[in-house]
């Protein structure tokens, strides 16, 4: 959806919006003229539904334009609330003024109609990711290792010396080698791109060097010597390149348009959401969409947003995602009350646009750091071994269902005993990440790769042929011969061998994987640094 169809409808819910809320307005003003003309005392349950009603208007108008609006059905609502908590029972003349105050707020709306309403925010643009991100390196000395190691995760690498480089190129990131490069000299060419985000290197480790560096206004802080696949795993989280899916949340709320409104708010800053209205949906919803995080509506008929939270945190599967209540509940007792329940954290309504964005953003970023390390290997961030084999059988069982090849690879480094043995344990696990960021960077967003052992690896490659994984992988395996792994003052250069195997040749997850090993095992015979193919001897 482009950014202009985004905005034509939300312009449409907010027109839908304001006839909704005219409608809910009349009938909470019939319901009050007839309860204060009443003879008899007003049964809880009538008090609940205008309470419920004016609930609804309190979290809503402000995000669609009507701020004075939502703020007089709050102050009403929180009257009645009064009411209820104290049990005893509104006079007439009470409800009278209750009825008059809804007959203000409804020509509040009417003379509303040129509401001021906030202007889409400049600065969002759909997510896109089409040219390479740019990094400038500013360091003395021989920079063309660093240079090169980077080229090979797929950015575009330069180090800039004229002023007149920096405008006209604009990095997106600048790393500076503070140990080297004066301060009056980067900082005059970084303030040339303001926007660029910065990376420090330095020779200090210690607690100053890295304030000095957080006044610098720096996002990154690495020490000499340099841990390449970690600052590569830094500048991926900087510039959060493509490969990284959107942040998925999952919307429980029984208001539609203001539902449909968060979704679409949070669909132009790139945030893939669901909308869910009825509260008995949400354990689907959350097998279907496995959202990063759960946004609760507290107040629903039938099931309230605490209880839905102590429903979903019966089940292990969701005990990593943040359920955070978006509520128009302001008073901070009630809040605590609810999170003590379950819940993690409160949004209050109304909320801005951008404050939402932020504040999803924020949190599901969290949630999906968090969710990663628990599911993935700890020194490369790649999935773990079990996860590796589940996917295989799903891509053998597409293959036998839609008839669509996948291929399987198995990846080995090298006399890997031997780096070990000369460099030391640290300088194998440093290759290690090298190729695990290698192999996240070159392949496709729909491929997976996990790390199978000490220095091997398994990539599945879905809606791909034999020949073209071969091809992929072919390339990948001369980017990693080419890098230079540097430990301490030695530079030395890595390999890999490789087997490949596809669905089409066998029909087991088990039989498909051993076969990917065993042509593995023939690169390895055959010389290493090479890519073979397992071939399926029994036809
Ligand atoms: N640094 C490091 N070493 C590991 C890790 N896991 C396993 N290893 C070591 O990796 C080495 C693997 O060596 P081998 O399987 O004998 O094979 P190789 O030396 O790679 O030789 P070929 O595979 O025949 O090319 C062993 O010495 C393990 O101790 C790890 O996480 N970090």
């Amino acid at each position: 959806m482009q950014g202009e169809e985004v905005q034509r409808r939300l312009a449409a819910l907010r027109e839908q919006y304001a006839e909704r809320i005219g409608n809910d307005l009349q009938t909470l003003m019939a319901q009050a003229r007839e309860l204060a003309a009443r003879q008899r005392a007003v049964e809880p349950e009538a008090l609940e539904s205008l309470r419920h009603g004016l609930h609804r208007i309190a979290g809503s108008a402000g995000t669609f334009g009507y701020p004075a609006l939502g703020q007089e059905a709050r102050e009403m609502e929180l009257w009645v609330q009064t009411v209820l908590e104290t049990a005893v029972a509104p006079t007439s003349p009470m409800l009278t003024t209750l009825h008059d105050r809804l007959s203000g707020s409804y020509r509040l709306l009417e003379n509303s109609a040129t509401a001021s309403v906030a202007e889409p925010q400049a600065d969002y643009e759909l997510v896109s990711g089409e040219r390479a991100i740019r990094i400038a390196i500013m360091a003395e000395g021989d920079t063309h290792g660093l240079l090169q190691s980077l080229s090979g995760f797929g950015y575009d690498c330069r180090c800039l010396t004229q002023i007149e480089e920096w405008r006209s190129w604009r990095p997106d990131v600048v790393i500076i080698d503070t140990a080297h490069v004066e301060p009056a000299v980067w900082q005059a060419s970084v303030a040339e791109v303001p926007s660029a985000m910065r990376v420090l290197l330095s020779d200090d480790r210690g607690f100053d060097a890295r304030l000095q560096a957080v006044r610098a206004g720096a996002q990154g802080f690495f020490t000499h010597p340099l841990d390449v696949p970690a600052l590569e795993r830094r500048l991926r989280h900087l510039v959060s390149l493509p490969q990284q899916d959107p942040y998925r949340v999952l919307i429980v709320d029984d208001d539609v348009e203001l539902a449909e409104h968060f979704r679409l708010t949070l669909k132009v800053a790139g945030i893939e959401s669901r909308v869910i209205d009825q509260p008995s949906d949400v354990l689907r919803g959350l097998r279907e969409f496995v959202p990063d995080l759960v946004l609760i509506d507290i107040n629903m008929p039938g099931c309230s947003g605490t209880e839905l939270a102590r429903l979903i945190r019966f089940d292990d599967d969701w005990l990593r995602i943040p359920l955070i209540y978006l509520s128009a509940e302001s008073d901070a007792e009630r809040q605590a009350q609810a999170l003590a329940q379950a819940g993690d954290d409160f949004l209050v309504k109304p909320i801005s646009d951008v404050a939402l964005t932020a504040a999803v953003t924020a949190r599901a970023q969290r949630s999906r750091q968090l969710s990663q390390a628990l599911a993935r290997d700890g020194l490369t961030g790649l999935i773990k071994h079990p996860a590796i084999k589940e996917l295989i059988e799903i891509e053998q069982s597409r293959t036998q269902r839609s008839g669509a090849e996948a291929c399987v690879v198995m990846i080995d480094i090298d006399r890997f005993k031997s780096i070990n043995d000369t460099y030391g344990h640290g300088t194998g696990d440093y290759v290690i990440r090298l190729l695990a960021n290698l192999l996240r960077q070159r392949l496709r967003r729909v491929d997976h790769v996990g790390r199978y052992g000490g220095e091997e690896f398994v990539a599945v490659l879905p809606a791909c042929s034999l020949d073209n994984a071969c091809e992929a992988i072919e390339r990948i395996r001369e980017s990693f011969a080419q890098m230079e792994c540097v430990a301490g003052k030695a530079v030395f250069h890595a390999t890999f061998s490789a087997g490949v195997s596809s669905t089409f040749d066998w029909t087991d997850a088990g039989a498909l994987l051993e076969a990917a090993d065993r042509a593995m095992y023939e690169a390895k015979q055959s010389g290493r640094n090479r890519v073979c193919v397992a071939r399926d001897t029994s036809v």
